[in-house]
C-alpha cells in the first residue's frame, strides 16, 4: 500500500502558507530526498505526515488512512531538534520509549545500537555527542518497527564518520525491512548516495517529484552564446549568464541548436538549478 499520498495539501500559519496545494505520491520501499530552500515547507510537510500538525486544506494519507493530527502506528518521525529526554540514561530512555509504544522491538533497538559500535547505555543522553544522540534517536524511531520513517535533517551537525554510520543504519533498514524513508537534508552529495526518489519543494509547492534517474534524464544543461538564447527550445528552469555565454537548465529540452553544448545534470547541479530559480524569483535583481 502507498506509504504517503498528498492531495491538494495545504497548511497555513495565520496569513502565511507553509505548504500549499501539494499533490504527490511516495512509492513503497523508496528512500526519498525531500529538498528545498530554507523555509520551503519541508519540516511542515514532515510534521503533517508525522501526525503532529493538522492540514488546513486537502489531505495526506499514510497507508490509505488520512492523517488529521494523529500519529499513525506505522510511521516514525525524527524531528529536527531531536527531542530526547536529556536527563535520562540511554537505558532509561529505551525503557520509556518501550512503555510509550504498543508495538516495540527491544531486539531491533539493540541491533541498531550494536551497529554503532556500542553506545554506553549508562550514559546520560545530554552527555552524548550530537552524532550519537541522533543515532540513538534513530534507534528509538526504528524500535517502533515503522513501515515509513520520516527524518528531518538527520545529517545536520554530524561529522563525516557519524554521517556515514547514520546513512548505513538507514540503508540497512531499507534493505532488510523494505521500510520507506523520507529524509529532508541540504547535504546533496550524501542524499545522492542513498536516495532514489526526489521531492523538491519551494515556497510550499511541489516543483519536482519523481524517480531520481528519470528526473535527471528529463533535464539538460545547455551552454551557448547569450545572444542566441531564443533558438533554444524547452522549459527553462534557471539560467546563469555572463555577457557572452548562457548556461540554461531546461526541462524536456528539444535537441540543442548548433553552437550549443549539452550535458546531463547530476542531483547536486539539478537541485542547485532549482534553488537558483527560487532565489531569482524572490530577488529578481540577482538574476543571471
Ligand atoms: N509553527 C509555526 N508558526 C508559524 N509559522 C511557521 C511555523 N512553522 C513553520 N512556519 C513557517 O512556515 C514556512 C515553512 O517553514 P518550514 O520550517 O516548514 O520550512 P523548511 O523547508 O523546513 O525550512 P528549513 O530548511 O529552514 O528547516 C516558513 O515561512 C516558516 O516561518
Amino acid at each position: 500500500m502507498t506509504p504517503l499520498t498528498a492531495t491538494g495539501l495545504g497548511k497555513r500559519y495565520r496569513d502565511n502558507w507553509a505548504v500549499r496545494d501539494c499533490s504527490f505520491t511516495i512509492p513503497e520501499g523508496k528512500v526519498v530526498a525531500l529538498v528545498g530552500p530554507n523555509g520551503a515547507g519541508k519540516s511542515t510537510l514532515l510534521r503533517i505526515a508525522a501526525g503532529l500538525v493538522r492540514p488546513s486544506t486537502g489531505e495526506l494519507r499514510a497507508f490509505g488512512t488520512p492523517l488529521r493530527g494523529r500519529i499513525h502506528p506505522d510511521v516514525s518521525f525524527l524531528a529536527q531538534n531531536r527531542p530526547l529526554y536529556r536527563d535520562l540514561t540511554v537505558r532509561e530512555l529505551i525503557r520509556v520509549c518501550a512503555a510509550m509504544n504498543d508495538r516495540w522491538s527491544a531486539e531491533r533497538v539493540d541491533e541498531v545500537l550494536g551497529l554503532l559500535g556500542g553506545v554506553d547505555q549508562e550514559a546520560k543522553v545530554r552527555t552524548l555527542s550530537a552524532g550519537t544522540r541522533t543515532q540513538v534517536a534513530i534507534a528509538m524511531a526504528l524500535g517502533r518497527l515503522p513501515r515509513l520513517l520520516l527524518l528531518d535533517e538527520p545529517l545536520s551537525d554530524l561529522d563525516p564518520l557519524a554521517r556515514d554510520e547514520t546513512l548505513r543504519i538507514i540503508m540497512t533498514e531499507v534493505a532488510e525491512r523494505g521500510t520507506t524513508v523520507v529524509m529532508s537534508s541540504h547535504l546533496l552529495t550524501d542524499l545522492r548516495e542513498v536516495c532514489d526518489h526526489l521531492l523538491l519543494i519551494d515556497d510550499g509547492r511541489v516543483q519536482v517529484d519523481g524517480d531520481i534517474e528519470e528526473v535527471l534524464a528529463q533535464h539538460r544543461f545547455l551552454a551557448g552564446p547569450a545572444a542566441d538564447e531564443a533558438s533554444v527550445d524547452g522549459t527553462l528552469v534557471s539560467a546563469t549568464r555572463t555577457q557572452r555565454q548562457s548556461i540554461l537548465l531546461l526541462r524536456d529540452p528539444k535537441p540543442a541548436p548548433e553552437g550549443w553544448s549539452t550535458t546531463e545534470p547530476d542531483l547536486e547541479s539539478l537541485v542547485m538549478g532549482y534553488l537558483r530559480a527560487s532565489r531569482d524569483r524572490r530577488s529578481p535583481a540577482r538574476r543571471g
